[in-house]
Parts: C-alpha cells; structure tokens; sequence
C-alpha cells in the first residue's frame, strides 16, 4: 500500500533543521514516508535524522550573499528551481509539503503552492522569517514556535511550539536542584555557532563571583573555533573550573544538571530551557531578522523565568550581578524553574505531526491508495 507521503523544506542553520528534524522523526514512526529537501548548507545538520529520511538536495539562492550578477540572477535561479521542483512532485506527489523557513525551502513551497498541494509552514521565531512571510498567505496553516507571532493582517496562527529533540523531551521537568553550598553548573551556550560576545564577557563576570559560589561551581561554555583557546586559559589561569568545547553534544543532559543557563534566545535554545525548566539569563542577538531573539525571549521573561540582558546593556559587571541574583537565591531559581515549564510545549512536534495529518485528510485518497 502506498505510504502517506510528506515533503519537509528547510535550510541554512541548525535553528530550522532541529525542528524539521523533530517532524521527521515523529511522521516516520507514523508509517510515513518523509523527504527532506534543503540544500548544501542545511544538509550539514542532517546527521541526527533517522536513517530512512529521503534527502533531496536543492540548488539554494540566497538574496543576501554574492556581487551584484549573482543578485539579479537570483529571481531566475528560485523560479528555475520551483519549476523543477513542480516537475518533481508532479510525479511523485506529495500529500502535505512543511517548510521550516529558510531560502532553501522556496522551491518545495513553491511548487506545492503551483500544483496545490497541502502544505503549510512552522516559524520558530516571534518574527516571521523572509521566505515564510513570502508563502504566509499562500499556505493552508501557519504554525508557529513562539507565542505570539506577528503575523501579516488576515492570517490567523496555530501555537504548537517548537519540536524539540527526543533528548529534551525525555528530560522535560526533570527535577532541578536549587543552588546551594555544593556542586553547581552554569550552562553557556550561544545557538549552534557559539557567540563571541559570551566569550568575552561571561568568563570575567564568572571569574568575578564571591569565592563561596565559586568554589562549588563547574561551567560548561561553548565557544567558537576560534575563542575556545583563549576562554579555556582564561577559566584555568582564574582557577574557574570549565569544560570548553565548540559544541556540546550532549546539551539535554548538561542542561538538566545545571543551576543556570545563560544564553542567545534563538528557537531552540529558548524551547530546550522552558521544557527542561532551568533559570536562564538570555542575551538576544541584536542583529537578529526583526529582533527576533527578543521576540523569542519575551514568553520566559514575562513569565518570570529568565532575565534578559540586551547586548547594550551586558558587561561584565550587570552579569555577575544577575548572576549572583540566581545562584544566591535559591526560592527565586526554583521559582524561575518552575515559571520556564510554564511556557513550555514538550508536545509540539505532536502537535504539528497532527496538523500534518489534518491537511493530508483533506486530500481525498483513492481505494488505491492513490491521491486525485
Ligand atoms: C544567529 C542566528 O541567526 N540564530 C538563529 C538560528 O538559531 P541557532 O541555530 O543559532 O540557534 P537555536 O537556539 O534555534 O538552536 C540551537 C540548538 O543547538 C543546541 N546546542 C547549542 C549549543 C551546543 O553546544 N550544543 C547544542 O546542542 C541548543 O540546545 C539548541 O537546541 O535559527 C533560529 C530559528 O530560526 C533563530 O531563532 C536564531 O535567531
């Protein structure tokens, strides 16, 4: 019998595979067949998907990158590409088409959109992405990660969340242990690429601490390539005692054993800390599409859970402070522990395999199995 048949459109960073990869993995353990379309740089994320993912890769323009010759051939290069792509899926036709954002994800929702087939799109941020506000009213849902989501007038969004991995998940309100006179960690991580402004201001504001909540701690700090060197000396010359790695593999679990986490607010990150429930203190990327990082923020912050630090107002002293503020005040972390669950949506690649489901029954389905 024919599977049910599911395009997933997503690209460029790590911030639009991991939820696309949540939906594979939950649409596959349904009988589905799930294809993944993206493009050379989104295919450096696809390690995690599960084995029986189809992997299409597309010819990617973006608008933002290359001189002026390369720019005018872009209108050319994404209608060439939606073109074949409608080719495509005129053969093999999908019965729902997800795009997750990103210039990659144009040709399948474009196609989809020429052939009208179902489909629908997620945004992770509290700010639509370019190519989701392009197809925002050309698609029959659009669901969002965050909540709320500035949309444009007359379209109407589903909250499900942002998918979070199978590892999140299984931690999701795993117990947090309040600061105190024994072994503590802080998390610092910057989105999948790390964030130089944590390497430079998060060790000296650490460094900084009183000795009686400095002699129980242990960090975790992802830097970039470049910074992990230094940062690395830093903690050690300061007697900090640090794990430094570019990426950390195993973000659920040092995540669930931390006292703090201090972090950008990209998707992600923000839908790992409220599932898990942990204090954070989030730093938004300034130059983020629409401030969107301060958009993704908001929920933790009103809800009491994070405290948000704009890249104008951190420096090494405004952090220690707040620092200090969590680890020193062992109701307020527990409190803020509690208050990051409240905002959290461990069910959300559920939730959107649903609405995936729902699209397909409106495609009617021949006794053959065959769509019409
Ligand atoms: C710089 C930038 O433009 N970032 C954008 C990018 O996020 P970007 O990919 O940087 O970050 P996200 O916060 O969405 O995701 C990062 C993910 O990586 C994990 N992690 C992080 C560090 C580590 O060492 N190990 C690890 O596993 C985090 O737990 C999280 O699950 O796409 C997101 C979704 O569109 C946006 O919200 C972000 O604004």
């Amino acid at each position: 019998m024919r599977k049910p048949y599911l395009v997933i459109a997503a690209g460029g960073t790590g911030g639009h595979m991991f939820p696309a990869q949540a939906l594979a993995e939950v649409m596959l353990r349904r009988g589905w067949r799930v294809k993944l379309s993206t493009d050379a740089r989104g295919a450096r994320y696809t390690g995690g998907f599960p084995h029986s993912t189809e992997i299409e890769q597309v010819a990617s323009a973006t608008f933002a990158r290359g001189g002026i010759v390369a720019k005018a051939l872009v209108p050319l290069r994404v209608l060439g590409g939606v073109l074949s792509m409608s080719w495509r899926m005129l053969r093999d036709r999908p019965d729902v088409v997800v795009g997750f954002g990103g210039y990659p994800s144009i040709p399948a929702l474009g196609a989809a959109w020429v052939l009208r087939r179902p489909r629908m799109i997620h945004e992770q941020n509290g700010v639509l992405g370019r190519v989701n506000a392009l197809f925002a009213k050309r698609v029959d849902r659009v669901a969002c990660g965050t909540w709320p989501t500035t949309l444009p007038e007359g379209v109407e969004g589903v909250h499900v969340g942002n998918p979070v991995r199978l590892a999140v998940k299984d931690r999701a309100g795993a117990a947090y242990i309040t600061p105190g006179d024994y072994p503590m960690s802080i998390l610092v991580i910057g989105g999948s690429q790390g964030a130089r402004i944590l390497s430079d201001v998060v060790p000296p504001a650490i460094a900084s601490l009183p000795l009686e909540t400095l002699q129980h701690l242990r960090v975790s700090h992802q830097a970039r390539d470049e910074d992990g060197e230094r940062v690395a000396s830093y903690y050690a010359e300061q007697g900090v005692n640090a794990d430094v790695q570019s990426f950390f593999a195993d973000v659920p679990k040092r995540m669930t054993e931390a006292q703090l986490v201090i972090s950008r607010s990209g998707a992600s990150s923000v839908a790992d800390i409220s599932v898990i429930g942990r204090p954070s203190i989030l730093v938004p990327y300034a130059a983020a599409t629409g401030d969107h990082q301060s958009a993704n923020a908001r929920g933790l912050v009103e809800a009491g859970a994070a405290i948000r630090i704009p890249e104008s107002k951190l420096n090494v002293d405004s952090l220690a402070e707040q620092i200090v503020a969590v680890l020193q005040n062992p109701q307020a972390a527990l409190h803020m522990s509690q208050a990051a669950l409240s905002q959290a949506k461990p069910d959300a690649a559920q939730d959107l395999a649903a609405l995936v489901e729902m699209l397909a029954g409106q495609t009617p389905q021949t006794p053959e199995g065959q769509t019409e």
